[in-house]
């Protein structure tokens, strides 16, 4: 780091952190600065202006990342916020063939899935013993699976567990489910949410781009079909996550035409709880391994910050959840995302399948503590919510040392979190 005072981001004061921004500001060229401005003043980053941001370097970037922080700091103070949850993915087998995915098995193939529903409900009855109070269910397509399997899983879980958030299947699933029952898309989402559902990952979003999703998914679900079936389910009071998976046959432009229409469903539904950028997994996704010369190895390392941080700027007042996806980029990088604008970390998972079937190396699980620790290490303060971000507990008055994990950790090394966070470098 050459020049000027370094400023520990533990402690410190308001003061300091306003010097910071103004001297990012000021280091800015006159263009990016001018876009900054006028975002800290409360109006809207169009398309364009977002993609300038997106292709920002050196001081440019920094400056994009200060900007980035002011806003999180205004929306969400210093708190960050997790969910005690697991994943269930109860079948694997899926036949869409989309070619990002690593986790999708043939009905024959030795290590296909499939779950009954006692069997997820056994699964949710843990989750619920250790503390969890969401359960995140996502499956394949499979094709021998009725309509009515959805709703079979929901009234299941619903039956053992009455109080159990049920966060659960992607407009893909929706898609899916409508088509073999015959309903629309808002009947059967009605549905749906009267047998328990309580809000759906907004996953299958990829990139909402005609070309791109061609070369992803053969277009099997277009972009207006994603964005329909979320306007739907926002429509009959069903919140939804959103999700950009990005760094594979993609650029900044796509980049920017998806956030901005997320941000105008926003202003539509309010239906989004938060946005949560996935980085593309690529070591053993198909996409890659099968056209390394024509795919990229996911996003860079500047990349993965400007896309949190460009985020952040352009939903604020809009989306104010970002949230940074650990088993993608493992802890550290996402401890790093905190100082990017990212005010959640999702969820514990417990059973983390679909990033470890294209490669990442994250591990299955994260614990309470674990993430609490993470999160005290950049001096914010740990909230554990539910899965539509009401406060759970603040674990602000507790010492560190006597955090007992919620979910014991099983399996991998102990991560060692409460090393210090050395001050943000260029
Ligand atoms: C595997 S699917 C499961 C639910 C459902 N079958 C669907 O496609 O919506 C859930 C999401 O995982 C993400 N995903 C799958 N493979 C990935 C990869 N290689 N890298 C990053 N994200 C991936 C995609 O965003 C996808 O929409
Ligand atoms: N980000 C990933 C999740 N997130 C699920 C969330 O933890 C949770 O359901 C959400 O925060 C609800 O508000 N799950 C994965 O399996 N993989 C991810 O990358
Ligand atoms: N984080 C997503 C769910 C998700 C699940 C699996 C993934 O691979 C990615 C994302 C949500 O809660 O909406
Ligand atoms: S992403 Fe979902 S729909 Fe596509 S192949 Fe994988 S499991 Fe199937």
């Amino acid at each position: 780091m050459s020049g000027g005072r370094r400023v520990n981001i533990l402690t410190r004061t308001p003061t300091e952190t306003a010097a910071e921004l103004s001297a990012a500001l000021a280091s800015a060229s006159a263009p990016v600065a001018r876009v900054l401005t006028r975002a800290l003043d409360g109006q809207e980053v169009s398309e364009a202006e977002a993609v300038t941001l997106f292709e920002t370097r050196g001081a440019d970037k920094l400056a994009v990342y200060a900007v980035a922080d002011t806003l999180r700091q205004r929306a969400n103070g210093d708190r960050v916020t997790f969910v005690v949850n697991r994943n269930i993915n109860f079948t694997n087998v899926c036949y869409m063939g989309c070619r990002f995915c690593g986790f999708a098995k043939r009905a024959e193939d030795k290590d296909a899935e499939w779950l009954d529903p006692d069997q997820i409900v056994a699964r949710a009855q843990e989750a619920w013993d250790r503390g969890g109070t969401e359960v995140c269910i996502q499956g394949g397509l499979h094709p021998k699976m009725p309509g009515s399997y959805y709703r079979d899983i929901l009234l299941a879980i619903k039956s053992a567990l009455p109080d159990m958030h049920i966060h659960a299947f992607s407009p893909f699933e929706i898609w899916y489910g409508a088509a073999k029952t015959g309903l629309s898309y808002a009947d059967f989402l009605r549905d749906l949410r009267d047998c328990g559902l309580g809000s759906m990952p907004g996953t299958a979003a990829e990139i909402l781009d005609t070309e791109v999703r061609q070369k992803l998914t053969k277009n099997k679900l277009s972009a207006e079909k994603w964005v329909e079936i979320i306007r739907a389910a926002h429509g009959v009071g069903i919140p939804t996550t959103a999700t950009i998976m990005y760094g594979h046959v993609d650029a900044p432009r796509h980049w920017a035409a998806h956030i901005a229409l997320l941000r105008d469903i926003q202003k539509d539904t309010g239906g989004f709880t938060e946005l949560v950028p996935l980085s593309f997994v690529h070591t053993e996704s198909p996409l890659y391994t099968q056209n390394p010369g024509a795919v990229r190895p996911g996003p860079t390392t500047d990349e993965v910050d400007l896309m949190h941080a460009v985020s952040r700027i352009m939903l604020h007042g809009h989306i104010d959840n970002i949230q940074v996806s650990w088993t993608k980029l493992g802890a550290e990088r996402a401890r790093q995302m905190l100082t990017r604008g990212v005010n959640d970390l999702g969820g514990t998972l417990m059973n983390e399948s679909i990033s470890r079937a294209a490669g990442s190396t994250h591990g299955q699980e994260i614990t309470a503590s674990e993430l609490a620790g993470l999160i005290r290490s950049v001096g914010r303060v740990p909230v554990r919510r539910n899965t539509v971000y009401d406060t759970i507990e603040v674990y602000d008055d507790h010492d560190p040392a006597e955090i007992a994990p919620l979910v014991p950790r099983r399996a991998g090394e102990p991560l060692d979190f409460l090393k210090m966070f050395p001050a943000v470098e260029p």
